[in-house]
């Protein structure tokens, strides 16, 4: 569903992508790791039309979207580096101001009572989906790192993707919180194609199906239980991947 050919990327004389194919299918968990100042986030914003490549092709859904802006690559969410919640609302205020933008309704919009109702279902639910039922009516900015990433996806998910970009979505987390955004991860639609970044291998890999370093000068995908240092039998079951025995779902989650 998404493939990159040969994309190079350069600032001036800084080259941060360098030739760089990916092919991912749809279902798939990629998980993109590197240390910093590899590209990560360079290839996300590639791959949401944010930039776009000095070199190289880019193709979603079958089509060549190269030379096509963001808002002319439909169904793509993404969650960048530095959060977007607003502070002062509530996160049932966020997520419903969130469906509001996507024209399903929301706050402050005027609508009836069977209008309103469904409305309120929905939120709820994408609340629960990113495991924030218990914290519907807390204010956004009171929500510590974990919660408020888990809030992004739930925001990012108002929009019913078919493709979600995470970046650096783990960075700040406890290992508790590092837990329950990787259940986040494993109730989402199986047909919804994750690519998320990371520098630590360990976490990228155990909630990601397959895992592309980017380090230089061999850029390499291989399935994340290869990764993991004492991978998930629970998360091969979840992904779909053949895995050896012995799991653990992360190394440092004690
Ligand atoms: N807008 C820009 N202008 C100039 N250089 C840039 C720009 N964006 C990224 N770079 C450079 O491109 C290289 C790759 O950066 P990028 O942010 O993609 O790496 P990263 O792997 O995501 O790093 P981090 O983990 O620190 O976020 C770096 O050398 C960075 O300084």
């Amino acid at each position: 569903m998404l493939s990159l050919h040969r994309v190079t990327m350069c600032f001036g004389t800084v080259k941060a992508v360098d030739g760089m194919d990916l092919a991912i299918r749809r279902g798939e968990r990629r998980g993109l790791v590197g240390p910093p100042g590899s590209g990560k986030s360079t290839v996300m914003r590639l791959i949401a039309g944010v930039i776009r490549p000095t070199g190289g092709r880019v193709e979603y859904d079958g089509h060549d979207v190269t030379d096509l802006s963001e808002s002319r690559r439909p169904g793509i969410a993404r969650i960048f580096q530095h959060g977007t919640a607003v502070a002062g609302l509530t996160c049932v205020e966020h997520v419903a101001m969130a469906l509001g933008a996507h024209g399903r309704g929301g706050l402050p919009v005027p609508s009836p009572p069977d209008r309103r109702h469904a409305l309120t279902v929905e939120v709820l639910d994408l609340l629960r989906a990113a495991g924030l039922a218990g914290e519907a009516g807390e204010a956004t900015d009171r929500l510590p790192p974990g919660a408020r990433r888990r809030l992004e996806i739930a925001v990012a998910l108002a929009s019913r993707p078919r493709l979600l970009l995470l970046d650096e979505p783990m960075a700040g987390m406890t290992a508790e919180e590092r837990v329950r955004f990787a259940d986040l991860l494993r109730g989402l639609p199986a047909g919804l194609t994750v690519v998320l970044t990371g520098c630590d291998r360990d976490a990228v890999a155990a909630v990601s199906s397959h895992v592309t370093t980017l380090e230089r000068p061999e850029q390499i995908t291989v399935p994340a239980w290869r990764v993991r240092r004492r991978p998930a039998r629970h998360v091969e079951r979840k992904f779909h991947v053949p895995e050896p025995p012995d799991a653990l779902t992360f190394a440092d989650a004690g």
